[in-house]
């Protein structure tokens, strides 16, 4: 039965006379070493900006509390204060590390305090919401990750880092949660990379981050629009792609009966001349398998291509298709499996600027809070007999062990320090004031959040 967010009785569980509670957000380590923040900004602007308190929420909120507890522990009076003495504007602080930098784990990321001392119950309230920028945080954090794999095998099979932008594509909309889900999740994706299928992310970047199009997408062919030609009609479905969008990318899904026919003998014989004619006029023909071990296929793939089309060996010593013929493989894909087809790919000489990849699960559903530990926890409280350090220690988990006091995060050579029990030096903080009393006071676009972001390889 008290299945309920307890939170709702918090305000009676505080000792008497406290007048601040000091949170802090933090990843405390997991899957990747370091963390891009981002995401926060849509968490305030969607939920905490202006009036978020009327009579008629606080009225509803009574009501689902008296029917949910069966007794009335409803904040009424502290909501009603926060109406009539702040006009319904939440009197919170909120200081954030700039949204897209990348922080190594276990260094606070942002803190929250209440700015009216009559309602110190409110910070630790809304952790709920705020906690839920672990998704945008660790979605982003995984793109991040993978970018910084995919330069590092550019950087030793390719001339250069130009196809990096366009190398891992989200497919992952249709395996999200819900919509409003996928597009968080593409945006985070999309402060890395620029192409993606799911265009609840593009809106979500309009509205939220200023930008006007945060990615792009190329017609591209689905099973049901190639197997409605029939098994032998296959050819005919791929000759109408080549034939309706005659210039410019296309991607042909090629898996559907026999993946080595479709590339030796419809691709590679059939079509053939086609594609080279396409290629003269900047066409360019990107091929999908899309079953079969995803090594083992993307090998004999660029193995048959090659054979049929040739290939040139570039600056580094590793063969390219021509340049209107790529490759992408979307299916199996996520950090480990990156890793093994652009090694298997170098061990024969490939290089890794013949293929994109496309992720759909793994890059937006396959992670939960735990993937980089992301916690909200109280690290100081102010009573009347001044500012007290607040901290948990579990003996059955030290890692769960929080910080002290009031927090600075400052730079220390080319990394980050956290500075606890208010001992950090307030010019070096890097935390900016971001919100204060139900108004954002930073803005990040997403060209902003992109620039902090963007990986050493490529920052010029
Ligand atoms: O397979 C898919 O499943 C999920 C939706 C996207 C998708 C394919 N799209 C695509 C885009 C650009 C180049 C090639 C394919």
């Amino acid at each position: 039965m008290w299945r309920s967010t307890s939170k709702i009785s918090h305000h009676l569980q505080y000792p008497d006379g406290i007048t601040h509670v000091y949170s802090y957000f933090e990843s405390r380590g997991g899957k990747f070493p370091q963390t891009l923040f981002f995401g926060l900004q849509y968490i305030l602007k969607r939920w905490l900006c202006g009036q978020v308190v009327t009579k008629e929420k606080i009225a509803e909120a009574k009501e689902i509390c008296q029917l949910h507890f069966g007794q009335d522990i409803f904040n009424e009076e502290g909501w009603n204060y926060i109406l009539e003495k702040h006009n319904g504007y939440l009197p919170i602080q909120v200081k954030a590390v700039p949204e897209g930098t990348v922080v190594p784990v276990k260094n606070v990321l942002f803190t929250v305090e209440n700015t009216d001392p009559k309602c110190y119950w409110l910070t630790n309230y809304l952790e709920t919401l705020f906690v839920q920028c672990w998704y945008p945080m660790t979605v982003s954090t995984g793109s991040y990750f993978q970018k910084i794999l995919l330069a590092e095998y550019l950087e030793s099979t390719a001339d250069d880092f130009s196809s990096l932008p366009f190398m891992l594509h989200d497919f992952g909309f249709r395996g999200a949660s819900c919509v409003e889900g996928a597009g968080i999740g593409d945006a985070a994706h999309l402060v890395n990379f620029k192409g993606t299928d799911t265009l609840a992310g593009l809106m979500f970047a309009r509205k939220y981050y200023g930008c006007k199009m945060a990615g792009f997408s190329i017609p591209a062919t689905e099973h049901s629009t190639i197997t409605t030609w029939g098994k032998d009609g296959e050819v005919n479905g791929f000759r109408n792609m080549l034939e309706k969008f005659p210039n410019g990318i296309v991607a042909c899904v090629s898996d559907s009966y026999d993946i080595w026919n479709a590339c030796e003998n419809l691709w590679g014989e059939e079509l053939r001349d086609l594609v080279i004619e396409r290629g003269k006029r900047n066409g360019k023909l990107v091929i999908r398998p899309d079953s079969g071990d995803p090594v083992a296929v993307v090998l004999k793939v660029l193995n048959i291509l090659g054979s049929k089309f040739g290939t040139v060996t570039n600056k580094k010593g590793f063969k390219e298709l021509p340049p209107y013929l790529r490759i992408i493989q979307g299916d199996g894909i996520c950090y480990e499996m990156l890793d093994k087809i652009l090694g298997a790919m170098k061990q024969e000489g490939w290089s890794a600027n013949n293929l994109a990849f496309g992720s759909g699960g793994a890059l937006l559903q396959k992670l939960d809070r735990d993937t980089q530990k992301c916690a909200f926890k109280c690290s100081s409280m102010t009573n009347e007999n001044g500012l007290f350090n607040v901290f948990k220690d579990p003996i059955t988990d030290p890692g769960k062990k929080s910080k002290k006091g009031h927090l600075t995060l400052e730079r220390q050579g080319d990394g980050f320090l956290t500075v606890e029990e208010g001992k950090g030096d307030p010019a070096k903080d890097l935390l900016d004031v971001v919100y204060e009393n139900g108004k954002l006071l930073k803005y990040y676009t997403f060209d902003d959040v992109r620039k902090q972001a963007e990986i050493e390889k490529l920052q010029t």
